[in-house]
């Protein structure tokens, strides 16, 4: 963290220079192993290597008869049948030439035996089986195909998907070692500020249409939520949740009272709790009063109250400390696309923007009226349009860069 900037001479600093900051601050927490079932969707510490050859054993890939290739080769189409090797049943003896075996798929090759018809090319004929195919595949897969013991198949960094879960598995591992995910707490304030579905019967209050959307953000990108709070917009009220929360949060998120009226007063809560200031208000639209400190190893990210802008930040700002504190890299939630702009564009203005948009196939359109308070037009977008300070005019089918939303 840069030298900590006192609430009262807090500066305003580009959009770039705070992800800078935020990103060098916020680093991997340590990792722990965790059984199979409770890895999905967490980052991978140590790679995961296979603890057996796959297959184990040369194998059918298809249903049918194993045989000597040599017999076919020789003109021999009526097989003596002597047995069946199925998958998971006893192992097959070896195979005496001028026999075959039924075989299923994945079952062990009797020893011997290097090929397999499948049997749509089979007849049976009381105690013997008329092979007719005499094509060139074996039709088996060999010990150690797939994968050999020891062999590195998923590398430290890897986020634990479906397909990633596939493949520890079958490398007979029962549990994978993790980074640690952050704990985070969210906390809104706000006097206004009720539980969705009891506004309409309070006049004058607002549905808390943050906490739940934070939440899901936290989640998303691989955080642990181990607490929500709501406080009113007064300084203990403040104090006392973010208080209650610190022991146990790696990032307490609040949102509402960043800016400047006379009942913002988040930051001003959190000093006597000995919070450090590494910002306060970013030249970036929305999200001007975005805010980012610690107190002792809890980072603390003030985003905007207006719901638009609180997203946004949360978008920019929370996914990528998310990713980069469990393992994944600050960059990984950060990964932005070419799309041409179906409209024209104005000039840029004098902080950087970032705009709701449409995108449909290769283009994207910006929506028309944004404002940092809107809530509606989030239920159409699905991606951020960067548009930078300054960045002249275009025409239709300008290339904008989009971070999915
Ligand atoms: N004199 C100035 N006033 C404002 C400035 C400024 O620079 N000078 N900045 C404006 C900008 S930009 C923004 S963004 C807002 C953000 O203000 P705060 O972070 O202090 O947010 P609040 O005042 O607490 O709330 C603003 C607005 O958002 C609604 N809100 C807040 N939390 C929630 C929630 N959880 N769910 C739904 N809605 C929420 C709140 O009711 C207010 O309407 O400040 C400008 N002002
Ligand atoms: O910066 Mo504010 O977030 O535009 O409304």
């Amino acid at each position: 963290m840069t030298a900590a900037t006192s609430i009262a001479c807090a500066a305003t600093i580009g959009f770039d220079e705070a992800q800078a900051i935020v990103r060098k601050s916020c680093v991997p927490l340590g990792f722990e192993f965790v059984p199979l079932g409770k890895a999905g969707r967490r980052v991978l510490a140590r790679d995961v290597v296979a603890g057996i050859d796959s297959p184990r054993r040369d194998c059918a890939a298809m249903d049918g008869y194993a045989v000597h290739s040599r017999d076919l080769a020789q003109g021999v189409i009526r097989f003596r049948l002597s047995g069946e090797s199925g998958a998971g049943g006893p192992l097959p003896v070896p195979l005496p030439p001028g026999t075959a075996v039924r075989i299923s798929t994945g079952a062990p090759m009797p020893p011997g035996a290097d090929r397999v018809v499948m049997r749509e090319y089979a007849m049976i004929d009381g105690k013997h089986v008329i092979l007719t195919d005499r094509g060139g595949k074996g039709h088996v897969r060999r010990r150690g195909d797939d994968f050999a013991r020891g062999q590195t198949l998923l590398t430290a960094g890897t986020r634990m998907d479906a397909r990633a879960m596939v493949v520890t598995a079958a490398a007979d591992v029962e549990g994978v070692t993790v980074w640690r995910r952050p704990r985070v707490h969210v906390m809104t304030n706000g006097d206004e500020l009720v539980e969705p579905g009891k506004a309409a019967m309070q006049a004058d209050t607002v549905p808390d249409s943050l906490s739940e959307a934070l939440t899901l953000i936290a989640r998303q990108w691989g955080g642990k939520l181990t607490g929500m709070s709501r406080a009113t917009d007064r300084i203990d009220s403040l104090r006392d949740a973010a208080q209650a929360a610190l022991s146990e949060t790696d990032i307490l998120v609040l949102a509402g009272g960043a800016s400047h009226g006379h009942r913002d007063l988040a930051r001003a809560a959190l000093l006597p709790l000995g919070l450090r200031l590494a910002f306060a208000g970013v030249a970036m639209k929305p999200g001007k009063p975005l805010w980012y400190g610690r107190i002792g190893r809890t980072h603390i990210l003030g985003l905007p109250g207006n719901p638009t802008a609180a997203l946004t930040t949360a978008r920019l700002f929370l996914a990528p400390m998310i990713a980069a504190m469990s393992g994944a890299g600050f960059a990984s939630a950060l990964r932005w696309s070419s799309h041409a702009s179906s409209l024209a564009l104005e000039e840029g203005g004098d902080r950087d923007q970032f705009l709701c948009g449409v995108t449909q196939g290769n283009t994207v359109r910006t929506i028309e009226r944004q404002q940092a308070s809107a809530q509606m037009m989030l239920a159409q977008a699905d991606v951020l349009v960067e548009r930078r300070a300054g960045v002249p005019a275009g025409p239709a089918g300008s290339v904008l860069q989009c971070l999915r939303f």
